[in-house]
């Protein structure tokens, strides 16, 4: 079965034995390099319409915990941007490191964050989540960067809700929450064609990727790194370094939607 996960036997690097895709031509993430970003004034700014009723639960999966939605209808919804349409809020998750240095899977010229926000998309334009993650303009996810720095009261709510799921299977109910308050001031952002950054390592993301960061503090970090990978009942391992290093460009173009 395809059991994968971060450590020495199962991590990124042996991926490619059942995900062969690993070392396609569109993998994520990459290392950005802002210096070579090319502003696109193309690009349309980037619409977030989020109802926090539409939060629903918060699950540990064992690679990460997700905060799900309820997309059956058009209430949480990206647009603008890079893309075209309308694409759907399903969820979003963390990666993040044993330690500040590390954490984050996308870097900007090198330097690592402790910890990278994503907010998984979907496009509209196909009948179901799981039709649109085997398309190439299916998906849409956005990264936001965490930096260490004062606590951040909105992430603190869904830090409370990591005591009920401590471990990998567990969920409870997570409602009443705008994902909104996760992001920063300006969506300024760069954007390229990429991947799930995970197995099954669809090449089905418009990445777009925000510059600014949100704040972190270091007590909010340890609660990220008190989960577990293993379900109830295992000898515990702590949830940390669950990130995907940078993979090559291979000739793709990244965009920047400011100067
Ligand atoms: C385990 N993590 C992935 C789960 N999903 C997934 C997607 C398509 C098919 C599928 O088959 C199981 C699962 S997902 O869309 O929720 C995402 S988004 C994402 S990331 N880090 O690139 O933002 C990783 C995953
Ligand atoms: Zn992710």
């Amino acid at each position: 079965s395809h059991s994968w996960g971060y450590g020495p036997h199962d991590g990124p690097e042996t991926w490619a034995k059942s995900f062969p895709i690993a070392d396609g031509p569109r993998q994520s993430p990459i290392d950005i390099v802002p210096t070579q970003a090319q502003h696109d004034p193309a690009l349309k700014q980037l619409k977030l319409k989020y109802d926090p009723a539409t939060a629903k639960s918060i699950l540990n999966n064992g690679h990460s915990f997700q905060v799900d939605f309820a997309d059956d209808e058009d209430n949480s919804t990206l647009s603008g941007g890079p893309i075209t349409g309308i694409y759907r809020l399903r969820q979003f998750h963390f990666h993040w490191g044993s330690s500040d240095d590390k954490g984050s899977e996308h870097t900007i010229a090198g330097t690592k964050f402790p910890c990278e926000l994503h907010l998984v998309h979907w496009n509209t334009k196909y009948p179901s989540f799981g039709e649109a993650a085997s398309q190439p303009d299916g998906l849409a996810v956005v990264g936001v960067f965490l930096k260490i720095g004062a606590a951040n009261p909105s992430l603190q709510k869904v830090l409370d809700a990591l005591d009920d799921i401590q471990a990998k299977g567990q969920q409870t109910t997570f409602p009443n929450f705008d994902p909104k308050t996760l992001l920063p001031g300006a969506l300024d952002f760069w954007t390229y064609d990429g991947s799930l950054t995970t197995p099954p390592l669809l090449e089905s993301v418009t990445w777009i990727v925000l510059k600014d960061p949100i704040s972190v503090s270091p007590a909010q970090m340890a609660k990220f790194r008190s989960l577990l990978f293993t379900p109830e009942g295992e000898p515990p391992c702590c949830m940390v370094d669950n990130y995907r290093p940078p993979q090559p460009l291979k000739g793709r173009k990244v965009c920047a939607s400011f100067k």
